[in-house]
């Protein structure tokens, strides 16, 4: 595998093949992240979005990758998995990436990302008092913790109700303005809202359909919304 070096101006790419234990994963591959921009990932179930998602992170063990992928620095990472430390409180959770680097933990901060999650009175539980929605939440305000140019999202919102996931979105659209950001979902109506640039992952590589041209987060209802919600169905519903 090579890492080329790059600008945080530059598109973040991933070109080649993976497999895990020998069972091949995607091959020929072509992914490009355009910087300061938004790109969501679709696609089948097992398809291979989230192990997309660890080669960028660095975090892909026993997964053999062939090919190049661009070195995108540090990234802030939301994994499917919320990965909440069962022995901390949820304000010690969201300062966790500090902790284990050694730096300050900024306390005030962390307070505030949990109030804008809605979360701040459950700020001294631990994770297993929270309810599976609420510990998604505390995961996304530990990455939205985080001061990174890349940030990479797997189906942060999965577990939310409609209202609350539309305004998790919103927050997230918000505080990320000006960072790369792929996002995982299998939510039509949330690439839609989210998404500059779409496209659906297939055993015979990505497909792209084309995004609104509007700013983001987009309205729900909006009709181009609508239309790309659509398109994303018909697409998804196509064998490959
Ligand atoms: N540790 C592992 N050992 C063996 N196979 C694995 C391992 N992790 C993932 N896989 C396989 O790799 C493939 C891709 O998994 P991945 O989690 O990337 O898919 P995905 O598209 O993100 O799926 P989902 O939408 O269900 O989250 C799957 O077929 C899965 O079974």
């Amino acid at each position: 595998m090579g890492y080329g070096a790059r600008s945080v101006n530059q598109p973040l790419r991933m070109t080649g093949s993976a497999a895990i234990n020998g069972t091949p994963i995607f091959s020929q591959l072509d992914l490009v992240l355009t910087p300061h921009s938004w790109t969501c990932l679709l696609g089948a179930s097992g398809v291979g979005k989230s192990t997309v998602l660890r080669l960028f992170a660095g975090l892909a063990e026993g997964v053999t990758f062939d090919g190049t992928l661009s070195d995108p620095g540090r990234v802030a990472m939301m994994a499917q998995q919320d990965l909440l430390m069962p022995w901390l409180s949820v304000l010690d959770n969201v300062m966790l990436g500090a902790r284990l680097r050694g730096e300050r933990r900024d306390r005030g901060l962390a307070r505030d990302r949990l109030a804008q999650v809605g979360l701040a009175e459950h700020a001294d539980k631990l994770p297993r008092a929270l309810s599976g929605g609420q510990r998604q939440r505390v995961a996304l305000a530990r990455t939205l913790m985080e001061d990174r140019a890349v940030v990479l999202l797997d189906e942060p919102f999965s577990a939310l109700d409609a209202l609350t996931r539309a305004q998790m979105q919103d927050l997230t659209t918000k505080l990320l303005t000006g960072r790369t950001v792929l996002l995982v979902t299998h939510d039509p109506n949330e690439a839609a809202r989210l998404g500059q640039t779409i496209v659906i992952m297939t055993p015979s590589g990505l497909v792209e359909v084309a995004a609104p041209r509007t700013p983001i987060p987009r309205d729900i209802n909006a009709p181009d919304v609508l239309r790309t919600q659509k398109d994303l169905f018909e697409r998804l519903r196509r064998p490959t």
